[in-house]
């Protein structure tokens, strides 16, 4: 663990959170991500799943591991939980912090290809490759890189479900909370693919969790979805889940919707409902 300073630790329900911090290469900037491990983790003899947790616009690996109260359940269940950060840090680039859905704490989980963001905004690979690798091998004694789930909000909901659909096997469970479902079609998702990814729609497609479930050709997969009702982005269209369950149906990808009456787009949702997913992946990921 050379590479990796701890920035913080806390014990929460016999485990601990931590936070460590990294020097990226994908990103070219110095990154933290959090890490939860359960009290199965102490002594590292048994090797335990885990499930990466991707945030929404505006948020660090703070929100999630300070709001949601997931390390009850994490513990309960024996799963080491991460969750990076939401965009690179400490890189100016012109207008990456004029507005708070581009830019910084915006980094949509993609692989920019425009410049001038191409060269730092790399949070797709950042991912699925670098920190993927760098939890597999710096917990190495505690992580099955077997049992490896996925689960995220709102723009990292998006993130949760492209980067399962996009590396097939590589994420054996997915869900999400008020995700983005068709960047494509919501005023978030055009801003920010035509900023990160340019004019060309045939690219979108390639971040899509809509178009790209239409053509997943991976291990059978269910997809978890929970979604307020009275979440003014889900009202204002930002997140369209009835378009993604109705491309799940068109190729007989099983997806549950659960729309939950009176509940918005806060950490006081997922809070309500983080335990359940943790049991949907626990029970997925320890079959
Ligand atoms: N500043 C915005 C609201 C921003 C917001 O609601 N962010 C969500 C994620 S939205 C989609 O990715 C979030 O998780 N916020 C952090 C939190 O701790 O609640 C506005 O003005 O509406």
């Amino acid at each position: 663990m050379d590479s990796l300073e701890l920035v913080s630790s806390n014990k929460v329900f016999g485990g601990y959170q931590k936070v460590y911090s990294h020097e990226s290469a994908e990103l070219k900037c110095k990154m933290n991500f959090s890490i939860y491990l359960p009290p199965q983790a102490e002594g590292g003899d048994v090797k335990l799943p885990v499930i990466f947790y991707l945030s929404g616009l505006t948020c660090t690996e703070q929100n999630f591991i300070t709001k949601s109260g997931f390390q009850r359940y994490a513990a309960e269940q024996g799963i080491i939980v991460v969750g990076p950060d939401t965009s690179p840090r400490g890189v100016k680039i012109p207008g990456d912090d004029e507005t708070w859905d581009f830019g910084v704490s915006a980094g949509f989980y993609l692989d920019a290809e425009k410049d001038p963001w191409s060269n730092h905004y790399r949070m797709g690979s950042y991912l699925n490759k670098e920190l993927y690798d760098l939890i597999l091998k710096a917990f190495c004694n505690v992580v099955d890189p077997n049992r490896i789930g996925i689960m995220g909000h709102s723009m990292g909901g998006h993130g949760a479900l492209v980067s399962t659909l996009r590396n097939p096997g590589l994420y054996k469970s997915v869900s999400a909370f008020a995700p983005i479902c068709n960047p494509s079609a919501c005023p978030w998702g055009v801003k920010a693919f035509t900023g990160y990814l340019g004019e060309d729609k045939n690219k979108w497609q390639d971040w899509d969790a809509t178009e790209l479930v239409k053509k997943y050709d991976g291990p059978p997969l269910t997809l978890l979805l929970d979604q307020g009702a009275a979440d003014k982005f889900y009202i204002e269209k930002q997140l369209l889940p009835e378009n993604l369950v109705e491309a799940c149906r068109s190729v007989g990808v099983p997806v549950i919707l659960n729309l939950r009456e009176g509940y918005d787009h806060s950490y006081y949702f997922i809070s309500t409902y983080i335990g359940e997913h943790i049991n949907f992946h626990a029970k997925i990921l320890k079959a």
